[in-house]
């Protein structure tokens, strides 16, 4: 257990209600952990509801320790509690999860909409099937989580939300599918800070670079692996993001602190979204067609 703890104040989210989906692993677990600890009830759920319920006693039992090593009252914690199995592709598990947080909770105040992910897979070789998987998944789910909130609470009491998406700012080779659909969320923020306002409802997106999580990455396999070897070098940082240097991005953006920011993106990732990234290889040949002149110093 790390002695880690987080740099906001200790009472930040006392009395709020929030709800983290797909909380019980890597960034979604980090997020769920710095809100329980500045003293938020924070709901977790995903579709494997017994990994939920171990990260939820892990958590609790880290904050517990976390105050007591630190000297914070033992009376400021929150607590990491666990929802209905859901997966939110699918509506009404999602209504579901929603009504049980504000029947048991009675509030929603703050939505992280984290779960989500993809597979490696070139775009001459992902089938249909696939394509929308990755794009119900992540843009689908995160639209029927926020409406749910909206609908069943936020609208009547406010909120704060925040979706999480993925630096792709020069496309996404061999993720198209989740290039797309999280260029989609982010545009879908933009509309509904617009449409929610007069709700007094603020959403905004956190959009982190590579982020160390071995969830994350047991997902892509042997693949994974030729990821981190070809790609650490040559980020600027020389290094991944920690899963607590995307939830602190969160808090702040679901804190007062962040009060006149709604339909905005943070960038979460070491400067990499102005930095070429290889991506693919492409082969050393001519492959654009030259117009005009060009010295033959100028190609390769
Ligand atoms: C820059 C990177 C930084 C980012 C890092 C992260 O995000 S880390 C976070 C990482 N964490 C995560 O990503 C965690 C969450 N991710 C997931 O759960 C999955 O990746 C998911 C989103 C596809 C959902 O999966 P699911 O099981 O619910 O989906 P399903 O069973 O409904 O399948 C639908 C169809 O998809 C196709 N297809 C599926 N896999 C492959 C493949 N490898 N190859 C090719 N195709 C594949 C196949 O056609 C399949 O249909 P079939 O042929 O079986 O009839
Ligand atoms: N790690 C990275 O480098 C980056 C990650 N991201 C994004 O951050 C988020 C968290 O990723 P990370 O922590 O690394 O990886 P994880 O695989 O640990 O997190 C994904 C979470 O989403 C949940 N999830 C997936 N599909 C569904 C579904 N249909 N319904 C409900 N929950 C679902 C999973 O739980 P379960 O399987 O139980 O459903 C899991 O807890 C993802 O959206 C990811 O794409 C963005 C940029 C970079």
């Amino acid at each position: 257990m790390s002695s880690w703890q987080s740099v906001f104040h200790p009472t930040l989210f006392t009395n709020k209600v929030a709800l983290v989906t797909g909380g019980g692993s890597g960034i979604g677990r980090a997020i769920s952990k710095e809100l329980a600890s500045l003293g938020a009830t924070v709901v977790i759920a995903s579709r494997d509801r017994e990994k939920c319920l171990q990260a939820a006693r892990e958590i609790n039992d880290e904050i517990t320790l976390c105050c007591s090593r630190h000297g914070r009252k033992l009376e400021d914690r929150g607590r990491v509690v666990v929802g209905p199995s859901t997966s939110i592709r699918d509506e009404e598990e999602v209504q579901n999860l929603i009504h049980h947080t504000i029947e048991k909770y009675k509030s929603l105040n703050l939505l992280v909409n984290n779960a989500g992910g993809q597979f490696v897979c070139a775009a001459e070789e992902l089938s249909s099937k696939g394509f929308q998987a990755v794009v119900q998944t992540n843009l689908t789910g995160t639209f029927h989580v926020c409406r749910a909130a909206y609908e069943q609470y936020m609208r009547d009491h406010g909120g704060n939300i925040v979706n999480i998406t993925l630096g792709n700012r020069n496309g996404m080779p061999n993720m198209i599918h989740s290039g797309a659909a999280r260029a989609g969320i982010e545009n879908m923020t933009i509309t509904l800070s617009q449409e929610w306002m007069e709700s007094g409802v603020r959403i905004n997106c956190v959009r982190p670079g590579i982020v160390w999580t071995d969830s994350g990455f047991e997902n892509y396999g042997p693949a994974g692996d030729l990821f981190v070897e070809k790609i650490l070098p040559s980020l600027p940082a020389k290094r991944f993001a920690s899963p607590e240097e995307i939830s602190s991005a969160v808090c702040w953006l679901l804190s007062e602190g962040s009060s006149y920011v709604t339909g905005s993106v943070v960038s979460v990732d070491g400067g990499s979204a102005f930095h070429f990234l290889p991506l693919i290889d492409i082969e050393d040949t001519n492959h654009l067609p030259v117009y005009g002149v060009l010295p033959r110093k100028a190609k390769l």
